[in-house]
């Protein structure tokens, strides 16, 4: 029987994750049903959250960050950063015709804007907007079956057997993502292809796997030990399937519960639109990655809303040994497949050992003299005070360009409209869902106000 540990404290997340980083740099592999699904000559389709720690890992993870994710390609991601929040603009402005705004429920409109963002910089221009329309449902489905069945999966047969019908559903999911996904990567790999690059020549991240070699572990003997081998198709349609839902779903989410709060205290919303504007105008009248970087508070509110609900609900390691003795756990008490040990991560940032009224939404602890000054989204070494992009070695790769896409949505969003509660007398409901990623369990709705004439 699979144990399960639970850490909701700061302390002891950095004893854990900063202080014995070698002991939890694993997640438990039970638990990822999507591994499950085995290409025709049985192997797992591993992708970087799900393989072991070492050099396959590495390679997988060095290729994202060099190729797609690393902080100086950020720049050149402007004009489709600004694209995309300028289509998502439109989209909110047509259906905002009445002078004293119209009440929507915005949650679909930001997730197809985002999705299109992060499916762009996967594949590069050129796709059918029905081809995009089509992968972006079956990666939503997959995120609610994946919640869904994340909390109790543990891998034993007896929890597969309780659980079939879940699984089955997941699987066809996969095959549906093997059809939209495989003629894209196919496409990709054709020589003319090559070009076909992204606004301002940004790579598609498929075009980096085409080159990429990771080791042969089935290469046996002296001389296989350095074997490499090209990736497999049901290993490319994995990785990709998790650069569209991790670059999306959590993005939509952190967007989604910032405008709750900026419905919930126009106060905030006031000087947040203040500093957006003020910092667009000494910027030639346009949002830039340089422009967001001098917008403070931008930074503040999105950093207090990833701290008060992190779209990752919870971090994952499997341990055992050294790792289980430092949570506490007594050896006897470790199955044979690890302890799983589940990181709260909204508990963590909620920690009232660490945070001053922690339920509160306070931004300004995030600016200069504040309690939160100098605290970035991923934490260092010395210390543990929030995590909404995990920590150590296993942490977010995607946290910079996660922060950027997040400040351009939501720099656009406040420029161009007002938020407002749907009514005089009715309060926005902040009741958290724990799916696989922690959403609204009310989807926001708001009374929506064009603050500019549409041009
Ligand atoms: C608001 C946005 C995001 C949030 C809150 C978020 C959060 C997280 C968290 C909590 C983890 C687990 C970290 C750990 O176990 O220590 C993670 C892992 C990961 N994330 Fe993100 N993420 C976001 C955006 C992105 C983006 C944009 C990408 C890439 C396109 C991405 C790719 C990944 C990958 C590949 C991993 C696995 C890393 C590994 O195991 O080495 N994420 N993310």
């Amino acid at each position: 029987q699979t144990t399960l540990h639970k850490v909701v404290d700061t302390a002891a997340a950095h004893h854990a994750l900063n202080e014995k980083a070698s002991a939890f740099s694993n997640r438990p592999a039970a638990i990822f049903p999507v591994v499950l699904a085995t290409g025709l000559s049985g192997e797992r389709n591993e992708n970087i959250t799900t393989v072991k720690y070492g050099p396959h890992w590495r390679a997988l993870r060095c290729n994202l960050m060099a190729k797609s994710l690393h902080p100086s390609r950020l720049g050149s991601l402007a004009p489709m950063q600004r694209e995309a929040s300028q289509a998502l603009v439109a989209d909110l402005s047509g259906l905002v015709r009445d002078a004293t705004g119209n009440v929507l429920v915005v949650r679909g409109h930001i997730n197809t804007a985002v999705f299109g963002l992060v499916a762009r910089l996967c594949f590069g221009d050129g796709v059918d907007v029905g081809h995009v329309r089509a992968m972006e449902l079956v990666i939503q489905d997959f995120i609610v079956s994946m919640g869904e069945l994340n909390p109790v999966f543990d891998g034993t047969m007896l929890c597969k057997l309780m659980n079939w019908r879940r699984l089955g559903r997941l699987f066809a999911f996969l095959g549906r993502q093997t059809k939209l996904f495989l003629p894209l990567i196919n496409e990709r790999r054709r020589p003319e292809s090559r070009s076909c690059t992204a606004d301002g020549g940004v790579e598609p991240y498929v075009h980096s796997f085409l080159d990429l070699r990771v080791p042969d572990d089935d290469a046996g003997g002296k001389q296989g030990k350095d074997a490499r081998r090209e990736l497999r198709d049901d290993e490319l349609v994995s990785l990709v399937s998790e650069f569209l839902g991790a670059g999306s779903g959590s993005v939509v989410a952190s967007l989604e519960w910032t405008l709750a709060h900026l419905v919930d205290q126009p106060d905030v919303q006031d000087m947040l639109r203040r500093e957006i504007i003020d910092g667009e105008t000494s910027n030639g009248g346009v949002i830039s990655t340089k422009s967001l970087r001098g917008m403070p508070y931008l930074h503040a509110v999105v950093m207090e809303s990833l701290r008060m609900h992190p779209p990752v609900p919870f971090i994952l390691r499997g341990v055992h040994g050294e790792g289980a003795a430092t949570v506490g756990a007594t050896l006897a008490a470790v199955p044979a497949d690890g302890l799983r040990v589940q990181f709260i991560v909204g508990d963590i940032g909620r920690d009232s050992k660490t945070w001053t009224d922690p339920d509160e939404f306070r931004p300004e602890r995030f600016l200069a003299g504040g309690e939160a000054e100098g605290i970035g989204p991923t934490p260092g070494p010395k210390e543990i005070r929030m995590m909404p992009f995990g920590a150590a070695h296993r942490h977010c790769p995607g946290s910079s360009q996660a922060m950027v896409n997040i400040k351009f949505f939501l720099a656009a969003l406040v420029r161009e409209f007002e938020w407002a509660a749907p009514a005089d007398d009715c309060s926005v409901d902040l009741t958290e869902l724990d799916g696989f990623f922690k959403v609204m369990k009310k989807p926001l709705s708001a009374r929506v106000t064009r603050r500019t004439q549409v041009v």
